[in-house]
């Protein structure tokens, strides 16, 4: 499935602009929408999914345009929203039963066996007798990808998958969507994390401000910090006018002062070394240069 997005602006009643001429293209396998909070990525998602129109441009799956065929392009989305919720009072198979029901699969048999199928996979089969809303915030989760799932849907859209949960959850999902992003699908990923996104997506767009920043593969993101990352060792005085003016990523305490990570010109430091770039790196580099701090 290929995803053509064409100048998207979406602008809310209050003139509120989220999205700024946004184009971008999509194809098979896993995309990492990637932005800080505010960024847009929940509006563009919510626009995909057809959830809400955009001010002007248009999208099209394939030969499916988002203006005159929602119903077809409804029919094979699966949508993880950030803010999932159960209905009360269902058992966990039960809640996928139901799913797949609404997703069209009318045989009970041939239903059945893909809730148990669902349930292995997610690791959900031993608590398949308990109520959904009495699952952990990990396994919620969990049963929130089975229940996106389980109708077989082309495009996948997945906001914010990983919020609220803890390393080992978070390593579980990623692995979970990166198993299924090996056959015929499309995924889309939206989050703030770069870890999420960092093992698992070929291809990735950067969105700040309602605008596009960057979008290619993870390793031309990386690229293009090159020459801005480097490591600096410090006295207390100097590590404050190093805050002042660069983008620090992490600090190390020493015997004398501090070892810096920043993103910048570090070349003017003394005993500065320029460090190889990560795509964490490479994130801070873009956030801070459209916010014109380097
Ligand atoms: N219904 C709305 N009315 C007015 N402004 C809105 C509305 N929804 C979102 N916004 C604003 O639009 C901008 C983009 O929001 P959006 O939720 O798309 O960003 P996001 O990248 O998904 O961030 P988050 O992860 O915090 O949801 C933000 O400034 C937000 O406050």
């Amino acid at each position: 499935m290929q995803i053509k997005i064409d100048s998207l602006s979406k602008v809310y009643p209050n003139g509120k602009k989220a999205l700024d001429n946004v184009s971008l293209e999509i194809g098979n396998g896993m995309f990492g929408l990637l932005g800080p909070n505010g960024a847009g990525k929940s509006s563009l998602m919510r626009i995909l999914v057809t959830l809400m129109e955009p001010s002007q441009g248009n999208v099209k799956f394939d030969s499916f345009d988002l203006k005159t065929d929602r119903k077809e392009i409804r029919n094979i989305l699966g949508y993880l929203p950030q803010d999932f919720r159960f209905f009360t009072k269902l058992k966990t198979w039960e809640f996928l039963d139901y799913a797949a029901s609404l997703a069209g699969i009318r045989s009970k048999k041939i239903r059945h066996k893909k809730v148990d199928e669902w349930l292995e996979k997610v690791g959900l089969f031993d608590v398949r007798e308990r109520d959904a809303n009495k699952l952990s915030g990990g396994m919620k989760r969990r049963l929130g990808i089975a229940q996106t799932l389980i109708g077989d849907p082309k495009v996948i859209i997945v906001d914010e998958p990983t919020t609220g949960l803890d390393p080992e959850e978070r390593i579980r999902f990623r692995n979970i969507l990166s198993e299924i992003s090996q056959q015929e699908v499309t995924i889309i990923l939206s989050t703030h994390i770069v870890g999420d996104i960092s093992s698992v997506c070929n291809s990735l767009a950067l969105l700040n401000t309602g605008q596009l920043a960057f979008s290619g593969s993870p390793q031309e993101l990386i690229e293009q910090a090159r020459g801005h990352v480097w490591q600096v060792n410090t006295s207390g005085y100097e590590y404050d006018l190093i805050k002042e003016q660069h983008a620090v990523v992490s600090t190390i305490p020493t015997k004398d002062g501090w070892e810096v990570q920043l993103i910048g010109d570090g070349s003017k430091f003394q005993n500065a070394i320029e460090l190889e770039p990560n795509l964490e790196h490479a994130y801070v580099y873009f956030m801070e240069k459209s916010t014109s701090l380097i």
